[in-house]
């Protein structure tokens, strides 16, 4: 794949993010990749996110562009539409990516060097390969939550990856035209194990690379109790559901 002549749209969620969305878009610009855009998902923040985003699309330091969604739909929600849109807009290359800091940016061109060099169909940013890691300041409840749900759901859907729920990573565009990913149906944190199982049930390949997970310094996470039902059920029905 050409470096320079490909396009790779970063796919922000964002709920609340105001004060973290200037920082994350001002740090991926010192990154100078050439191609790189960030697409914003903003589901009608209550903070004003999305106005901050549009201000960034006018007159920021890389191209910036933004969807507008009526109301909070979940993160799953947001990625599909995202997705879709980067898919629509003729992205090679298309990256998740938190928008609260928790994700290393300076990672990212490892990510797209991986997959120029590798026949990795997704690379994941991996909490728990060898040099991967967690900020010490993750509360507790989450490092066990996330042990736990990494261990669930590579016992129900064998996976094979050793950080199943990332929420980091770099797609080729055709592994998202591959798995449909129109048509995936989790609407909280269990996208990402739907889009890694679709993945493996084509037979493609997901490669880790190291990343150290921070903790986010300015807003709140959106994990709730649905959202942790919603987990907890998606591998069940993954494995005995419909297939796709
Ligand atoms: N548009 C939109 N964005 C959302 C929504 N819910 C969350 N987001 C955005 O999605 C990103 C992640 O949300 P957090 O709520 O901060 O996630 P987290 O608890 O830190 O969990 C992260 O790590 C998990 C792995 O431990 C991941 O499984 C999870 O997907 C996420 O990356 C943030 O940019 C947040 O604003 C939503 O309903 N709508």
């Amino acid at each position: 794949m050409d470096s320079v002549a490909q396009k790779t749209t970063i796919v922000v969620p964002t709920f609340n993010e105001r004060e973290n969305l200037t920082k994350i878009v001002g740090l991926l610009a010192t990154l100078e990749i050439p191609g790189l855009h960030v697409l914003v998902v903003d589901d009608n923040s209550p903070d004003g996110t999305g106005d901050v985003a549009d201000a960034l699309a006018a007159d920021g330091p890389l191209p910036v562009s933004v969807l507008h969604r009526t109301e909070k739909n979940g993160l799953g929600r947001a990625y599909v539409a995202g997705m879709t849109r980067a898919l629509d807009e003729g992205a090679d290359v298309v990256i998740q990516m938190d928008a609260d800091l928790s994700h290393p940016y300076q990672v990212v061109p490892d990510m797209l060097a991986a997959l120029a060099t590798t026949d990795a169909a997704v690379v994941l940013g991996s909490r728990y390969v060898d040099g991967g890691a967690v900020a010490e300041d993750w509360p507790w409840h989450r490092k066990a939550l996330s042990a736990w749900a990494n261990f669930y759901v590579n016992a129900i859907l064998r996976l094979g990856v050793k950080d199943a729920t990332a929420g980091f990573k770099a797609w080729r565009a055709s592994t998202l035209r591959t798995i449909d990913v129109t048509s995936v149906q989790s609407n909280g944190y269990s996208f990402q194990v739907e889009m890694n199982y679709r993945t493996v049930q084509h037979g493609l390949t997901i490669a880790e690379v190291p990343i150290r997970f921070e903790e986010r310094t300015d807003g709140v996470s959106k994990m709730s109790l649905g959202v942790q039902l919603e987990s907890a059920l998606v591998p069940w029905k993954l494995r005995f559901g419909r297939k796709r």
